[in-house]
């Protein structure tokens, strides 16, 4: 509300008055439009006029800032046009509340964070903790996530932005929330002086959500609009919240137009996001999009090995024979955090028995875990999965038919079975309606062409294999 309190001039100049005050509003509404009138004149509060200074009260300092640079100018036409003698404005702002600490809710990491180098996001505006773990020296790369990699290093450099958004999807356990926390770790250290800010899409809601309890919405808007790098994880989150939706577009366009980098996960590619705004999506989109795939063989191992490599020093002394990684890795393929948690239960167990940890102890401690990774996907699963995905008859899966509306998702039922099961070539053609093994091979190797040129069939096979392995 525009609430001018002054009645006298010091000087003899023309008194303030609310009428006059209420006229310079009125021709401010006219000049910058409802809208921005509504959200950034409306809540100043004239708090003084003297000495030619025109001081007002802005809510925050973001919105301080703001009106200064945009629509100081205005303020300071009208109010001469309105035959005030005023030579400059000045705008201030109230003490702000602090933010009690426990407003924010802690990420789901798999332990405790041990200290993690202090983000400036943490002192100035209370984001998520960073796990200290999470870093890139600990990630491992292989080609399942080498883009999604290359992409978080080149954002953690700091330079000019080149992509906003960066997005990051893939299924659970990838990796997604480690290359976040690691990107937000080089930033610290590249660019102390950036305010970095890290939260999951719950969170966003949660503060949004209690901001508007609390009537401290432009307090909210100012601290998400003050941050250099925001990185918002699980987005999918707010699909279908209307208002949270709303308020995550404004800010997300707020700091692109301010050219602040934006980093965003999700478990799946913007446009398959379920009740998300097309806006939103069409927004995620504009940047660079990459996907964690799920993890391959090597990859496994390499993580195997690396976490063993901190747990020998954590457990001197504790043996392990040849060929125990190998077989996790070939056996646990659900996803990393299963893969770790196994790892940390086989090297607590040998630990506690004082047994070296041989293939029959990994066994014997990891029944549970194998038994659930062990679920067996059938030919019949994927034909069925594949036909209901593409919306063909199942019966055209192993029909005769050869348009391509039908023979490219046979070709990806062919390509998954061979993935996804331990069928050999003939087995699988027999599957097919009886097809040889040579157009079986021909149907994979197609489908790995097209994986690498065709991004729809990549993300289609993605997901596909997603569903079926959950
Ligand atoms: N390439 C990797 N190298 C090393 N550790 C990894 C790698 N990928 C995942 N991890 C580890 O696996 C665990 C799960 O990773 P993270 O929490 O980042 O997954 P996410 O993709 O965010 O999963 P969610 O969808 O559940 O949020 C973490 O402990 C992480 O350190």
């Amino acid at each position: 509300m525009c609430a001018p309190k002054l009645r006298v001039d010091s000087k003899g100049n023309k008194k303030m008055t609310k009428e006059t005050w209420g006229r310079v509003c009125n021709e401010l509404l006219k000049t910058v439009g409802k809208s921005n009138y509504t959200t950034w004149i409306a809540p100043l509060r004239m708090i003084d006029m003297s000495e030619g200074i025109a001081a007002f009260e802005a809510p925050t300092k973001f919105m301080r800032d703001w009106v200064s640079r945009n629509f100081g100018e205005a303020i300071l036409r009208e109010l001469r046009n309105d035959g005030h003698v005023v030579e400059r404005i000045e705008f201030r702002v109230p003490e702000l509340r602090p933010i009690p600490a426990n407003e924010v809710s802690r990420p789901a990491v798999a332990a405790p964070a041990p200290a993690a180098p202090k983000a400036r996001a943490e002192e100035d505006l209370p984001g998520a903790p960073l796990d200290a773990r999470f870093t890139f020296d600990n990630f491992v790369v292989g080609k399942p996530n080498e883009l999604a990699h290359a992409a978080a290093r080149r954002v953690a450099e700091g330079g000019p932005v080149t992509f906003n958004p960066l997005f990051l999807y893939g299924g659970v356990g990838l990796g997604k929330t480690h290359l976040m926390h690691a990107i937000a770790h080089e930033l610290q250290i590249r660019r102390p002086e950036a305010r970095v800010r890290y939260l999951s899409a719950e969170q966003f809601m949660y503060r949004f959500v209690q901001a508007l309890r609390e009537r401290q919405i432009m307090d909210f808007k100012e601290m998400f609009r003050s941050v250099d790098v925001l990185m918002v994880d699980d987005v999918q989150f707010i699909a279908g919240k209307d208002s949270t939706q709303e308020e995550f577009f404004h800010t997300f366009n707020a700091l692109v137009d301010q050219g602040k980098q934006i980093i965003i996960s999700a478990d799946r590619a913007p446009g398959e996001i379920k009740d998300l705004e097309e806006r939103i999506k069409s927004r995620l989109q504009c940047g660079l999009v990459v996907d964690l795939h799920p993890t391959d063989y090597e990859l496994r191992l390499g993580i195997l090995q690396t976490k063993t490599e901190a747990y020998r020093a954590q457990y001197p002394g504790l043996k392990m024979a040849d060929g125990v990684l190998e077989f996790l890795a070939h056996r646990i393929t659900t996803n990393v955090r299963v893969l770790e948690g196994a790892l940390t239960r086989l090297f607590a167990f040998a630990s506690l028995v004082g047994k070296e940890i041989t293939l029959d102890l990994a066994q014997e401690c990891l029944t549970d875990i194998l038994r659930a990774s062990d679920r067996k996907v059938t030919i019949e699963e994927i034909q069925r999965k594949v036909a209901e995905h593409y919306n063909v008859r199942l019966s055209d899966m192993i029909g005769p038919k050869r348009v391509r509306t039908i023979a490219r998702p046979r070709q990806v039922a062919m390509y998954l079975s061979k993935q996804l099961t331990t069928r050999s070539l003939p087995e699988i053609g027999r599957r097919f309606g009886g097809r040889d093994h040579t157009t079986i091979m021909h149907g994979i190797r197609k489908i790995e062409e097209l994986m690498g040129s065709d991004r729809q069939i990549a993300e289609d096979i993605d997901l596909l294999r997603r569903l079926l392995e959950s």
